[in-house]
């Protein structure tokens, strides 16, 4: 299926950690200036707000669950934190990346809502770069990658996700690993 050109601007969270501010305000700047989206929430910290990540990624992650928001932004000292956070809230995806591949992947493979960076990893301009190319990427829900991405929901949402048999994988490993 080809892209949409135009598809609908996204509605954006943006959040950091102390250790995430100064990308953080970059990234916002420049996700207000373009005009693939509608609108950025700011959910912290502010300059002189030491939260600690987990609120900071819960927070972020409530509003894409919640359907307030498409997607979220999240940057911490290794984006690592964020995301694991952002992961607790049910129906959220959240992945780090600091490739543009990783970026890509995550979209159209993972159809991950939220991407997490890493201020203490990757140089500002490439996370700018990341930003501005991940914008881009919408998921096809109609691709190969939908099916196993509804068979990740399935297991968020305690829905039976095993194999069409029923039964559980004998080795251990996750049905269609
Ligand atoms: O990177 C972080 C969490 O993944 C955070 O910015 C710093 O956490 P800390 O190393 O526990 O201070």
């Amino acid at each position: 299926m080809t892209q949409n050109p135009h598809p609908a601007p996204l509605r954006v969270v943006i959040g950091c950690d102390d250790a995430g501010y100064t990308y953080k305000e970059a990234l916002k700047a420049d996700l207000e200036a373009d005009p693939r989206v509608a609108h950025v929430v700011d959910v912290g910290v502010a300059a002189d707000e030491h939260t600690a990540y987990p609120h900071i990624g819960v927070a972020a992650a409530r509003l894409v669950a919640e359907g307030e928001a498409d997607r979220a932004l999240l940057v911490c000292g290794t984006g690592l934190g964020v995301a694991i956070s952002a992961n607790k809230v049910r129906g959220v995806r959240a992945v780090t990346a600091h490739d543009s591949f990783s970026v890509e992947r995550a979209v159209l493979s993972n159809n991950a809502q939220v991407l997490t960076m890493g201020q203490r990893v990757i140089g500002l301009e490439l996370a700018r770069r990341l930003a501005r190319e991940w914008l881009g990427y919408r998921f096809d829900a109609s691709s190969p990658s939908g099916e196993k991405v509804a068979v990740l929901d399935a297991y968020d949402t305690g829905a039976d996700a095993g194999p069409e048999d029923g039964t559980a994988p004998e080795d251990g490993t996750a049905p269609g690993c």
